[in-house]
């Protein structure tokens, strides 16, 4: 099995706005963007299932649009939102006063199915905020440690509410740029083997019942102008995460790579031995950079025949 994330960040704003849309309205983008991505058949095929993480203003159309596809052609469709509250609604308990979040009950009302965890654009937010109350903490390991205490509790509310979760670690610039290469993959196995063991802690309890991903992304290599590791150095360290995870849970975790995925890697990628899929947001990183439904196609396409699907 095959396992590809997409997560649309916020690419539904259009490019007079600065953003990565071509279109004008986000619900017409979005409605396009599933009827697309159906229409490629990327909804056929049971061994590569395609969860698309979408901001919560596009959940409700997209979920709609996907209903309006014949049933043959979604099966392997799912949506998920980009992340949830730590705490949620529950009866007799919180009955939803929580403006401008997002609990996992909310979500999974308005027809999500999965919820990515622990993004790093959601662990740099975060962190500033962190740093920023505590004026100018410079102690990256605390603050780390504290988000992924804030990203566990998040984690245990999507899977308790029912979501299957991508959870999503990875290393800073700073955590990989200096030293010998032996150097480096120590700072990366302590980095990522801290954030799985807190973001992680408890969630072996629902392994069975929900689908439990890990997403590495190091985050040098996400987005435009970026180089992405060659497939050894990603096996490196996926190998790690894998036996991680053996060690927490009993058993491997499926994991999947994220940054900078493309056409010209994927099938690379997905060959290699620790790789179970990936997750992509731009399919285009240079000239008209964004998000182009055929081009995940291809990249899928490449990724099938690396994993011999
Ligand atoms: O959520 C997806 C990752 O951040 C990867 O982004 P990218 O495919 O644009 O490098």
């Amino acid at each position: 099995m095959l396992d590809i994330f997409v997560n649309l960040k916020r690419f539904e704003v259009s490019r007079a706005l600065g953003g990565v849309c071509g279109e004008g309205s986000p619900k017409v983008w979005i409605e396009n963007v599933i009827g697309q991505i159906a229409a490629c058949g990327l909804g056929k095929n049971a061994d590569t299932p395609l969860t698309l993480f979408l901001p919560e203003a596009l959940v409700i159309p997209a979920v709609d649009a996907l209903s309006r596809v014949p049933a043959e052609e979604r099966r392997s469709l799912a949506i998920g939102c980009q992340g949830v509250h730590r705490e949620d609604i529950r009866k007799g308990g919180n009955f939803g006063a929580f403006s401008s979040s997002r609990p996992a009950t909310a979500m999974k009302a308005i027809g999500c199915t999965a919820a990515m965890i622990g993004h790093s654009e959601e662990r740099r937010e975060k962190a500033g905020v962190i740093a920023a109350h505590l004026g100018g903490q410079t102690d990256a390991a605390a603050i780390s440690e504290t988000v992924s205490r804030l990203i566990n509790q998040e984690a245990l509310r999507a899977l308790e509410t029912g979501l299957d979760v991508l959870i999503c670690v990875g290393e800073t610039a700073e955590e990989r740029s200096t030293g010998t290469p032996e150097e480096q993959m120590r700072r990366v196995e302590v980095t990522l083997g801290r954030q799985m063991e807190t973001s992680l802690a408890g969630t072996a309890a629902f392994l069975g019942e929900r689908r439990l991903v890990i997403g590495y992304e190091p985050i040098w290599a996400i987005g435009p102008g970026k180089t992405p590791p060659a497939p050894e150095a990603i096996e490196q360290v996926t190998a790690f995460v894998k036996k991680a995870s053996k060690a927490m849970f009993g058993q491997e975790l499926p994991v999947v790579y994220g940054g900078g995925l493309k056409e010209e890697n994927a099938r690379a990628i997905a060959a290699l031995p620790s790789i179970d899929g990936g997750l992509v947001a731009l399919t285009r990183f240079t000239g008209e950079i964004g998000f182009y439904p055929e081009e995940l196609a291809t990249i899928i396409d490449q990724a099938r025949a690396g994993a011999g699907c």
